[in-house]
């Protein structure tokens, strides 16, 4: 296997993200979690996204996963590494995103480095170096009430300075509308300067198109589905991968009985539970009780594995931003997050042990920890349930099985009925 692309995905769900937009857009691709094992039988395939659990843990930890990430793609002839990060720039001032950039382009000798979160399908746009979210700065939308990341700058030449060794520039709007020589010319400006690394603007598709054929002449990338659109579009354009037009894979049906598991927080997440309570059976978990080690995850089974014959069953345990930051005061940010997260992997674990072979996770931590439990090694994908979010199914060990994986902000507010119509 020759690899055209290689991807390295700072979760899981933005891993599944970032396979779907390259699907779609012609490349075979493949969603590996973690490194894959040497028997693992891959597909033939134009891409492969490796997905990490790495947007929240210490930065050293995620510097060398990714590192370890880069060798295995390359040495699997990607010449270019594309760093999939979060579309709202989910990150703090330790990091993750500037020391991993840091490290990968340290690796590969790169001069500078093209950094964009813009995606334009799902309100993703970058103006100026400043990422709006809709309508608004990042630092007005739902992100500045993320529960592990709260995002309060929207200029990302200034939160990216303050993550990496090196100096941020910016690439704007009036260059990349000039076309790639522009871009290519004040790249090169910047890097003559002594800078490593340049947030570049992107409000529409065109202006990914534009930025993916620059991006693809260097080693590395880093930003969200966007640009790896732009470089998908880029290899097929020049004729360096072949349009595979039919686009991910359709399986034969899998049946059996369906579970939905939120831990995402997210006003989107929070109204998909809302709508998704009007046609099945919700579950809402008592965070303090999983806090203080009552059996909180054998309290939902209890309730869910009656109703599993009868439809799906969607079990959350999101809150609203005052109820997070209460619980969080009471027992510490991490303690709160992986306590929760350990008790939906549980959940998952047994309710797949029940004969549950359809699964729908929101958040991506939340999916993390869920498919690590489930020690699935790769997936397939699929059709797309909402922009960003494809069905996939399980590769190797562990029989046929259907997930799909939410971003937090992703998908509309039915979208829990909208996967699960899907998912057959
Ligand atoms: N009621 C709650 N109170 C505090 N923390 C919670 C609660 N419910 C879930 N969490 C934690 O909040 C975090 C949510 O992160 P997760 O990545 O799963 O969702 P998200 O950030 O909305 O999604 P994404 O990363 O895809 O945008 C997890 O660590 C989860 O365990
Ligand atoms: O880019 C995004 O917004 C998503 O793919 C994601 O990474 C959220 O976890």
């Amino acid at each position: 296997m020759t690899l055209a692309l290689g991807c390295i995905a700072d979760d899981y769900t933005g891993a599944s993200d970032l396979a779907n937009t390259l699907t779609r857009a012609g490349l075979r691709t493949v969603q590996t979690i973690g490194i894959p094992a040497d028997d693992l039988a891959l597909p033939e395939v134009d891409a492969v996204v490796v997905s990490l659990k790495s947007r929240s843990i210490e930065a050293g930890l995620a510097v060398s996963r990714s590192r370890a990430a880069e060798t295995w793609l390359r040495g699997r002839g990607a010449s270019h590494v594309l760093f999939k990060i979060c579309s709202t720039f989910d990150s703090t001032d330790a990091g993750n995103i500037g020391p991993v950039m840091d490290a990968l382009r340290d690796d590969c000798g790169e001069g500078i480095v093209l950094v964009t979160p813009a995606f334009p399908e799902t309100g993703r746009t970058v103006y100026q170096g400043n990422l709006f979210v809709g309508a608004v700065p990042l630092n007005e939308s739902p992100l500045k009430d993320h529960p592990l990341n709260p995002m309060h700058d929207s200029s990302l030449v200034r939160v990216l300075a303050r993550q990496s060794r090196t100096q941020i520039g910016l690439v704007d709007l009036a260059a990349v509308t000039r076309g790639a020589d522009a871009v290519r010319a004040r790249l090169a400006e910047l890097a003559g300067k002594g800078i490593g690394a340049a947030i570049i603007d992107a409000v529409f598709d065109r202006d990914l198109e534009t930025i993916g054929l620059v991006a693809a002449e260097y080693r590395l990338s880093v930003g969200a589905s966007g640009i790896g659109l732009g470089l998908a579009r880029a290899l097929v354009s020049t004729g360096k991968v072949k349009s595979n037009a039919a686009g991910g894979e359709s399986g034969a049906a899998v049946g059996g009985p369906a579970a939905c598991l939120a831990g995402s927080c997210s006003q989107a997440t929070l109204k998909q539970i809302a709508s998704a309570e009007q046609v099945m059976p919700v579950f809402h978990l008592d965070p303090d009780r999983i806090l203080t080690g009552a059996d909180e995850a054998q309290r939902a089974l209890d309730w869910a594995r009656p109703r599993l014959a009868e439809g799906p069953v969607l079990i959350a345990s999101s809150s609203t931003p005052d109820q997070v930051a209460a619980l969080q005061a009471r027992h510490g940010r991490d303690a709160a997050g992986h306590a929760i997260e350990q008790a939906m992997a549980d959940i998952a674990e047994n309710l797949v042990k029940s004969g549950v072979r359809r699964l729908v996770v929101a958040g991506g931590e939340t999916s993390g920890a869920v498919v690590d439990r489930l020690r699935i090694p790769g997936f397939l994908v699929g059709v797309e349930i909402a922009a960003g979010v494809p069905v996939l199914r399980a590769v190797g060990a562990g029989g046929d099985m259907l997930l799909a994986l939410k971003s937090g902000n992703f998908g509309g507010p039915e979208f829990f009925s909208d996967a699960l119509r899907l998912m057959r």
